[in-house]
């Protein structure tokens, strides 16, 4: 048995969480760079819980700019064992109604001014992702949801955009006529695929602000619409945060769809061809199988 870290990354208009026992904001420095900001780390009913809002307490890094690969090993590092990731995004359906969480169980990446891998020639590594949220993690994100009277939808697709410009109409009509996305975001990638690289259980919840730019019937969006629906949603975003200890419990057993060992094949550079200084960097993220 491991002992349960739950760790939470704070998206737009989330930058701290209360409650925590013993809480202190400590500072973690990785081979990648800095983290957005310094950790909060506590306990919540008697659970190990860490905190990184991830543009930065004041609002500071741009989608584009968040030190991802940063921020997962910061949080490896601290001995997390599971990431909640707390977003606003824009919806693409009707019933996904400003207000309401989605439990994202599907990304498409269309991002591409971000690092994105953990590996790279000198140690290359080709992680699974046709399933890149944890079932088990998801399911107690959905319960602690419903018990807090959250408008919640279980399972979509969240498009990544780089940003951080919102989508042309043409965009939004597309991703969600012919791509089949149920949201919009600009920060779930890379921050997905690098937590599955470090072998930590994900689960991501969307808050709904806006309806994106093509429904007929509300205006295109913009930040004051989606500051002004974070004000209610991130009270609810804080609500859900404080259910998952009692669901996730202070110690867990290996992860039953195996998060914590997608590295286990995944390695493919022979150990005698090895970079050694990228081996050193990647100590937290893959020292288990190194
Ligand atoms: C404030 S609107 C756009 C901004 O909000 C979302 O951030 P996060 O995913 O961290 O909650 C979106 O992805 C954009 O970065
Ligand atoms: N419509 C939208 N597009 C991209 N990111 C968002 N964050 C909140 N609403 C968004």
């Amino acid at each position: 048995m491991t002992e349960t870290m739950i760790a939470v990354i704070g998206g737009s208009g989330i930058y701290d969480i209360d409650g925590l026992d013993d809480a202190t904001w400590t500072t973690v420095e990785t081979p990648w760079g800095a983290p957005s900001d310094q950790i909060l780390t506590g306990r919540l009913d008697g659970v190990k819980m860490a905190f990184l809002p991830r543009h930065g307490r004041g609002h500071v890094h741009a989608p584009t700019d968040v030190p991802y690969r940063a921020n997962i090993d910061a949080l490896k590092r601290l001995g997390a064992t599971d990431v909640i990731s707390v977003s606003a995004c824009g919806s693409f359906r009707e019933e996904m109604a400003p207000g309401d969480f989605v439990v994202v169980d599907q990304f498409i990446d269309r991002t591409f001014a971000r690092e994105k891998s953990f590996f790279s020639s000198g140690c290359v590594a080709h992680v699974a992702l046709a399933h890149p949220t944890c079932p088990r993690l998801s399911d107690a994100v959905e319960d602690a949801a419903r018990a807090a009277h959250i408008n919640v939808h279980r399972g979509g697709t969240y498009l990544a955009m780089e940003g951080p410009q919102f989508s042309t109409l043409a965009e939004s009509k597309m991703y969600r006529e012919q791509w089949g996305a149920d949201v919009i975001g600009m920060t779930n990638m890379p921050e997905a695929k690098l937590a599955r690289e470090a072998e930590l259980c994900y689960a991501s919840v969307a808050m709904v602000t806006d309806y994106d730019s093509w429904h007929p019937d509300h205006g295109e969006v913009d930040v004051t619409a989606v500051i002004a629906t974070l004000k209610g949603n991130s009270e609810k975003g804080r609500t859900l945060i404080k259910g998952l200890p009692a669901r996730l419990g202070s110690t867990r057993a290996p992860c039953p769809h195996g998060c914590d060992r997608a590295l286990e094949y995944a390695i493919m550079t022979a150990k005698e061809k090895r970079d050694p200084a990228l081996l050193a960097k990647l100590d937290a993220v893959a020292g288990r199988v190194l």
